[in-house]
């Protein structure tokens, strides 16, 4: 299938709003390794993107130059009208500075593979400290908003643990509702389950599950849980070699795409073995 089909098959939406997301031509290498390869891509405002592909891909790539941890060697990621990188200042542009970057990152949330959580705080702590040093909220709305949010992910009860005394899939959880609490517009899921026990698995995946059919918050996942993708993701992108080398529904890029590089991937993800690259 040609991925521009899918392109065409998302027009509709395209033409009444515009992309929360976009990625114009963006190339990154690290050193000699380029690992991004000009890479084009929408988001709409509340779609949800999973990124698929083999090992060293450049999936987490993607991901971190969105959250602003990587910047692009080449080309313009642009965040709900922003450029990420660049601004423009009597017709000159210059690199983007940290106010400006910070602002930006301010409507994204970002979930990592290893939770990241801050050891020296309680799990209401943790939630509470972005709003009020980088939104700025005041420490009453903070709390009040961030017990909210523990208790939409279960952990109502837990307040005043510490992250050590929490199980993975509990610290998964703090790590969404922490993200979740500054009511991002863009959340982003890096391989979030990879570093779990299975049985924890499925109560991180509910969380997810939940924030994706609220609707209203773009979602892009950088996973390896194939039938997750294929129940929430509106999108499927297959990145191979830096490229995007596939997209579109879950049942076209997962049931009916004549890719021969998807289809590798595919079943050698059936038969257990979905992480090399060659
Ligand atoms: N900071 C860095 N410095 C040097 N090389 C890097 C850096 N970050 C990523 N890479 C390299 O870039 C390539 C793509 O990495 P990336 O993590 O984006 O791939 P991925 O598709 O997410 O892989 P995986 O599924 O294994 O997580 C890899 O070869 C990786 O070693």
């Amino acid at each position: 299938m040609d991925s521009s089909i899918s392109v065409k098959e998302n027009s509709q939406k395209r033409n009444a709003i515009e992309p929360i997301v976009k990625y114009r031509d963006v190339h990154k290498s690290f050193g000699e390794l380029e690992v991004l390869k000009g890479i084009n891509l929408d988001i709409m405002p509340s779609e949800k993107v999973a990124l698929i592909g083999p090992s060293g891909s450049g999936k987490t790539t993607i991901i971190r130059m969105l959250m602003t941890l990587e910047e692009p060697t080449l080309g313009d990621i642009i965040v709900d009208g922003r450029n990420l990188w660049k601004m423009e200042k009597d017709s000159k542009v210059f690199r983007a500075n940290e106010k400006h970057l910070r602002s930006v990152r301010g409507d994204i949330g970002m979930v990592f593979q290893h939770f990241n959580l801050f050891p020296h705080m309680t799990i209401l702590e943790n939630c509470m400290s972005a709003p009020i040093h980088v939104k700025k909220i005041d420490k009453q709305t903070a709390k009040k908003r961030s017990i909210e949010m523990l208790e939409k992910v279960g952990l109502g009860d837990k307040l005043d643990n510490y992250p050590s005394q929490l199980s993975g899939g509990q610290k998964q959880r703090v790590a969404m509702a922490r993200a979740l609490v500054m009511r991002p517009k863009i959340m982003l899921f890096d391989e979030v389950t990879s570093a779990l026990d299975p049985e924890l698995v499925g109560e991180v995946l509910e969380v997810i599950r939940d924030i994706a059919n609220k609707g209203d918050m773009a979602m892009v996942l950088v996973t390896h849980e194939m039938d997750f993708a294929q129940e929430i993701a509106d999108r499927i992108v297959f990145l191979d070699n830096g490229i995007i080398a596939e997209q579109g529904t879950p049942t076209e890029v997962l049931e009916s795409s004549n890719n021969e590089r998807l289809q590798s991937f595919l079943h050698r993800f059936r038969n257990g073995n979905s992480f090399s690259s060659s």
